[in-house]
């Protein structure tokens, strides 16, 4: 019995780390349960105490004494000082700062009641400088337009000081979709997530301000989650939704040929490393059989360094770029469970991409082969394919692919989505928060580490990618989840190599080292 109600908790934790909301979405959930009779005042107190719990784990008495509070109109103000009374009656010496005349009535309610227990509570920041920690409370999935005086003053007073401050549910100021900083925002050291994860602190722009970010589970049932949560969804990856794709387990009498074979068609002779790089990550994939296709004078390269693959050596072009593909005899592209092309071309290798986007092998494209589709016009080029593609562009190559579409800058999200939807493509946007998605489906790559900005570490992705796709041919796994599960991968073997060499030891060929203990820690 007791085993059961363990495993039933860690399904629940998995499923619900992997939802992601919008601000609507977690509005609707929300008036779903009060609709059905839990109090609105009750939830508050659970929250809270909760987020208070969290605090004194974080920041315990006999290191931080005097706590200010950032209060505002809504429900995010009542769940601050909730906190604040909670804090005080923990012998805390807490202050708040509520800078808004006109409070919601539960909020009023909680407002008078820190009075009442002499809590100090003032309109400005400034008698406030002497804490040693901040609560931002002020303002959640509530807020609607750009701050503005005084509470964007008080703000970028607050982030002008080097106190840790955690914000509730997000850093005031940030849209909840989007991410965007609407005139300013906390920079918050931490945030406690209230519920479910909000998309906006999933996007790229939004990481300056999010900090180490957490979620706090408050019980939200997940039936009502579902009710209101239909197509399209937007999932994070965790550690066991990527491992669960993974080809871990081979047959005893499996052969090379079953574990998958892969074409690489990268490098040239501008671009020797790239290949190499793209080879490496192939190599770690675990991948059956490994073809590498790059201009002839820079085989021998390829050959020393990757002894296992074969290397085919193709005639090039005046300036060193493959010219035409020439396979080995009785081999041709249909001989490939999956194909991924690009790192290191040049735009020179242009026929190379028509030959790939008419054969009827999954494919990846990166790199100049994006830049080359980009050239060709992404949807019309890719209209006429049998198979499936995948694109994994950056922001910057997304531009080029997708000139049409959502800005990625903007917001990430909808443009993955505006691009799958555009291309029928897997589309895989490379960032800090790197999102992958196909049809109505989204993944974002929720953890990974600055240390892969870097040349080279987007090539080792694309060998690693292109690994795994020719190993799950056979297997019934969503194409957009393989892809999930790589970019995860990657982001894992980046943060081990980050944490054991600083986050400046992470060359991309480091990076193909680390990959296998990725595996072997969490499997
Ligand atoms: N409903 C509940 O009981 C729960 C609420 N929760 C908390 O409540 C928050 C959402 O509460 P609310 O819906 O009240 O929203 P917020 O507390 O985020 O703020 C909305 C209030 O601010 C005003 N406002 C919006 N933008 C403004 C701006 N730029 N300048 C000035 N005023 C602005 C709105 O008119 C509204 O009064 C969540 O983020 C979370 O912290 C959670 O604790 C979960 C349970
Ligand atoms: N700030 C960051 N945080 C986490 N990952 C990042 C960051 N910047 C880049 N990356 C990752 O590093 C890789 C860079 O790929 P790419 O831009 O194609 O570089 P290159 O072509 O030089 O290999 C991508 O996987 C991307 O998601
Ligand atoms: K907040």
């Amino acid at each position: 019995m007791f085993n059961q109600n363990h495993s039933h908790l860690a399904a629940r934790r998995e499923q619900i780390s992997r939802i992601v909301v919008t601000a609507q979405q977690m509005r609707n959930i929300e008036e779903r349960i009060f609709t059905k009779g839990m109090p609105v005042a009750a939830l508050m107190e659970k929250v809270a105490g909760l987020i208070t719990r969290r605090i004194i784990e974080l920041y315990p008495l006999s290191q931080v004494s005097r706590i200010g509070i950032l209060v505002g109109p809504g429900h995010n103000g009542g769940d601050a000082l909730v906190v604040a009374r909670e804090l005080h009656f923990q012998g805390y010496q807490v202050a708040v700062c509520s800078p808004f005349s006109k409070l919601k009535d539960l909020t009023s309610q909680h407002a008078q009641y820190v009075k009442i227990l002499e809590i100090p509570v003032h309109e400005s920041l400034e008698p406030l400088a002497e804490c040693d920690l901040f609560i931002d409370g002020l303002f959640g999935f509530g807020l609607e337009r750009s701050l503005s005086s005084p509470v964007d003053q008080i703000v970028n007073q607050l982030n002008e000081w080097s106190q840790p401050v955690v914000s509730i549910d997000l850093p005031s100021g940030l849209h909840t979709d989007t991410g965007e900083a609407l005139g300013t925002a906390v920079q918050a050291t931490h945030t406690f997530c209230l519920g479910l994860w909000k998309l906006g602190l999933l996007q790229d722009q939004a990481l300056d301000y999010v900090g180490a970010a957490e979620l706090i589970d408050f019980d939200l049932p997940l039936t009502d989650i579902q009710a209101i949560l239909e197509a399209p969804k937007i999932q994070r990856i965790t550690p066991q939704s990527a491992i669960a794709t993974l080809p871990l387990k081979r047959s005893p009498v499996t052969h090379k040929y079953k574990q998958g074979h892969l074409l690489l068609i990268c490098g040239s002779r501008r671009y020797t490393g790239v290949a190499i790089l793209t080879g490496l990550g192939a190599r770690a994939s675990g991948v059956g059989m490994l073809s590498i296709a790059v201009p002839e004078s820079i085989k021998p390269l390829l050959s020393a360094q990757l002894p296992e693959a074969l290397i085919i050596g193709c005639p090039e072009t005046e300036s060193g770029a493959i010219a035409q593909l020439q396979l080995p005899e009785k081999t041709d592209l249909s001989s490939f469970d999956a194909i991924a092309c690009g790192p290191g071309l040049t735009v020179d290798a242009k026929p190379i991409l028509q030959e790939v986007l008419d054969s009827d092998r999954p494919l990846v494209l990166d790199a100049d082969g994006l830049n080359i589709l980009a050239q060709m016009g992404t949807t019309q080029t890719l209209q006429h394919r049998q198979a499936s593609t995948v694109l994994t562009p950056h922001a910057g190559e997304f531009k080029r692919l997708f000139p049409d579409t959502v800005d990625p800058t903007k917001d990430r999200i909808a443009a993955v989505r505006a691009a799958t939807e555009q291309s029928g493509a897997v589309v895989l946007l490379k960032g800090a928060r790197t999102a992958i998605a196909q049809a109505d489906c989204v993944w974002v790559n929720p953890e990974s580490t600055p240390a892969l900005a870097r040349g080279g570490s987007g090539d080792v992705l694309t060998g690693l990618l292109g690994g795994l796709i020719a190993q799950a041919t056979s297997k019934d796994i969503p194409l957009v989840e393989i892809v999930a599960s790589a970019a995860w991968w990657h982001s894992q073997a980046g943060i081990l190599a980050a944490d054991e060499r600083t986050e400046m030891g992470v060359d991309a060929f480091t990076l193909t080292k680390y990959l296998m203990f990725v595996v072997s820690r969490f499997s």
